[in-house]
């Protein structure tokens, strides 16, 4: 199968460069940075030439609008990457009936019950990410195009930007630190992610279009995600629980996004490794 990453520059872009290796499939990475083959995700006429020339069946969409913070500003490239592309990316798929695995995220829901959540529950995002990235996912539906949504939280790896390098560093360079502890969810280790994306592409089950639920198991708080980071980095720093009015930020986040993954499981028959466990091999390559 030809298969087309997109974002290869990115987080999970990079982690799925690891499955490639390992596949039978002929995958083929693109960024608009990197040096990879460039791929500009917002231009649609781009994204056809390429999916025709290299006979493209598959897209796994790693191209995103991340910054959760700036986005709040920065809306209209916001919506044009997390929503207007991902419909773009879809429209392609759908003209040579082909399947795109596009990755969202918890900040679809507003996080107000502390039960795990499900799929088919109501959304409401609380900021322009989580509501950039939920248009997504509806721009995608619209289509009618073969897709596999999977909703993700928390996302870290040795590659770019995350909280588990921003923690290091902190934890490293301060004797104290605040993090919040009213917000409360799963952490994803961006290879786990990509395994699981690699698992559904390589057992051909690229029919089951749905949203699906993914992060690694267990529960905690940002605080507790820090607190691990900075013990297994082999840091001595005092980190303080604080509210998220302590934190200031300009946008809500939600304060129970754990999600459900039951359906994922059984559809897919993947087990999911837990969150210190993953964290543990993380950082030990880290340190390499
Ligand atoms: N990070 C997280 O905590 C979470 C992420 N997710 C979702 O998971 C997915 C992967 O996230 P992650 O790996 O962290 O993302 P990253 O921000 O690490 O990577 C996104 C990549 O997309 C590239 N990109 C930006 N604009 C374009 C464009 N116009 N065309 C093509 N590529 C472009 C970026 O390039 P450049 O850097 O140059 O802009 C970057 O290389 C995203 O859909 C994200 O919404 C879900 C939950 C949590
Ligand atoms: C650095 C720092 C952050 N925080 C808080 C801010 C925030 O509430 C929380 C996490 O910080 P981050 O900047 O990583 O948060 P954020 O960028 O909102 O992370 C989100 O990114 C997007 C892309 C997603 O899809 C989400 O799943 C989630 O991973 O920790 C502290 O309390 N103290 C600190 O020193």
């Amino acid at each position: 199968m030809n298969i087309l990453v997109t974002g290869a520059n990115g987080q999970l872009g990079h982690e799925m460069q690891s499955v490639a290796e390992k596949s039978g499939d002929k995958f083929v990475f693109t960024d608009v940075a990197g040096g990879y083959e460039r791929l500009d995700i917002t231009d649609v006429e781009a994204v056809r030439r390429m999916v025709a020339e290299r006979e493209i069946e598959v897209i796994v969409n790693c191209a995103a609008y991340t910054n959760v913070d700036k986005a709040e500003t920065d809306v209209e490239l916001a919506d044009m990457l997390n929503n207007k592309a991902a419909g773009n990316l879809a429209q392609a798929m759908k003209e040579v009936d082909g399947t795109l695995i596009h990755v969202s995220t918890d900040y679809v829901f507003q996080g107000d019950r502390n039960v795990p959540c499900r799929e088919e529950w109501p959304t409401n995002p609380l900021g322009v990410y989580g509501k950039t990235k939920l248009a997504g996912e509806k721009s995608i539906e619209a289509t009618g195009c073969k897709h596999i949504i999977i909703r993700t939280a928390w996302l870290y790896s040795k590659w770019g930007k995350n909280f588990v390098k921003t923690m290091q560093n902190l934890t490293a360079t301060r004797d104290t630190l605040k993090v919040v502890f009213d917000q409360v969810g799963t952490p994803t280790y961006a290879g786990d992610l990509a395994a699981v994306i690699g698992h559904i592409i390589g057992s051909g089950q690229l029919d089951k279009t749905g949203v699906y639920h993914f992060s690694n198991e267990g529960v905690c708080s940002w605080f507790d995600f820090a607190k691990a980071i900075c013990e297994l980095s082999g840091n001595t720093c005092d980190i303080q629980p604080c509210y998220s009015e302590e934190f200031p930020s300009p946008v809500e986040r939600p304060h129970f996004s754990v999600l459900d993954k039951s359906k994922l499981k059984s559809t897919f028959g993947v087990t999911v490794p837990y969150w210190t466990d993953s964290l543990k091999k993380c950082i030990a390559e880290l340190a390499e």
